[in-house]
């Protein structure tokens, strides 16, 4: 058996600091029989010896965009704990810490939105010019290698954790990608219920973020999890990621977590409109600080660019991830409505 060659446990502080004493790591075995394989910096796997694995293959990933600490320092917190051999998993489990070098700017990213540049957007226009592009391909490959290893049948699934800009009324939600008209996974809403999560927004259209590259190439159930605010490290309140950390943990160390939830105890949207920033002169008609899920009254005008206004389309319609300050050509504002679900599975 190999020595563990991440002292204390610190794989995310090696990446970080030390990237290149991660190059040349083979895979080891802890002496729980877990096989640890280091991928690159911030790219780490974990595997059950196969008489305890009990089949889902899972993704964990934090940090595509730098300054949204808290998913980044639970994720952490979780390779520590197995690492050190204080948690048994039952699965393989795949994390990956998204943007290093955006992490130690503090900011959202350096040159480019990293999750707008998955499902091959990273090769297109002037190309992998750049070192999010270059990441997030390399991401791509991680999770395509990842799920490459699960049997047909076996249960893949992608948490892609992030927080939020602003305040929200809702302060914990998913974004449920686009299905294509697979059906809706209650099964997964019971397991994102029992992580705090109980506002799902059902989108409507094929998008360039990450989970929905797992969700529509490896027909995995995934999603992008907004657990609160965007603070700094060391900044965070971990009290309140404590249900989603110890749902993440039970999901990933018992054989078989399967937490229900009632439908109706849950807060249903659906994207309604996807309004992208096409000139410079974006603006945004609410405060800076008003928080996401304020709804307005049908025409009210949310949005203008000259020429061009954008207007509440129906009553209750209301506003998440404002941001006039996106490239151009990107989504500055979602609008959301409530829905119901109509097309589930278990
Ligand atoms: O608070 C904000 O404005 C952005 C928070 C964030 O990073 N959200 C994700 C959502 C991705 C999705 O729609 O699935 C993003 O904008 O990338
Ligand atoms: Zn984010």
């Amino acid at each position: 058996m190999t020595a563990n060659p991440i002292k204390d446990g610190e794989f995310l502080h090696q990446s970080r600091r030390a990237p290149d004493s991660l190059e040349a790591i083979s895979p080891f075995t802890l002496s729980n029989q877990t096989r640890v394989s280091i991928d690159a910096p911030g790219i780490i796997r974990f595997d059950p010896p196969a008489q305890q694995h009990a089949g889902k293959y899972v993704v964990l990933s934090c940090g595509v965009h730098g300054n949204e600490t808290a998913p980044i320092e639970i994720c952490d917190d979780l390779v520590r704990d197995i690492l050190l051999e204080r948690l048994t998993l039952r699965h393989s489990v795949l994390f990956l810490f998204g943007n290093l070098p955006a992490m130690d700017i503090a900011e959202r990213f350096v040159e480019e939105n990293m999750n707008r540049l998955f499902s091959g957007a990273h090769s297109e226009g002037e190309g992998c010019v750049n070192a999010e592009r270059q990441r997030a391909k390399q991401l791509e490959a991680a999770v395509s290698d990842f799920f490459a290893d699960a049997p047909d049948h076996s249960t893949r699934l992608h948490y892609d954790l992030h927080t939020a800009i602003r305040a929200s009324k809702n302060e914990k939600f998913a974004v449920y990608p686009y299905l294509h008209g697979r059906p809706h996974s209650l099964g997964q809403l019971g397991f994102l219920a029992a992580c705090g999560v109980k506002t799902i927004l059902l989108s409507e259209s094929p998008t360039t973020t990450f989970s929905y590259y797992s969700s529509h190439v490896h027909n995995a159930h995934a999603f992008t999890v907004e657990l609160g605010k965007v603070r700094p490290f060391g900044q965070n309140d971990m009290t309140r990621f404590a249900d989603a950390r110890k749902a993440i943990t039970r999901l990933t160390s018992e054989e078989d977590y399967a937490p229900q939830v009632a439908p109706e105890t849950l807060d249903i949207y659906r994207v309604n409109q996807v309004i992208n920033r096409q000139q410079e002169a974006f603006e945004l008609h609410f405060d800076d600080d008003t928080p996401n899920f304020t709804d307005y009254a049908k025409g009210t005008v949310l949005a203008s660019e000259p020429g061009r206004q954008y207007e509440a389309q129906q009553d209750g319609e209301a506003i998440v991830f404002p941001n006039a300050r996106v490239a151009i050509g990107q989504r500055a504002l979602l609008t959301v409505v409530p829905t119901t679900l109509e097309h589930t599975d278990v």
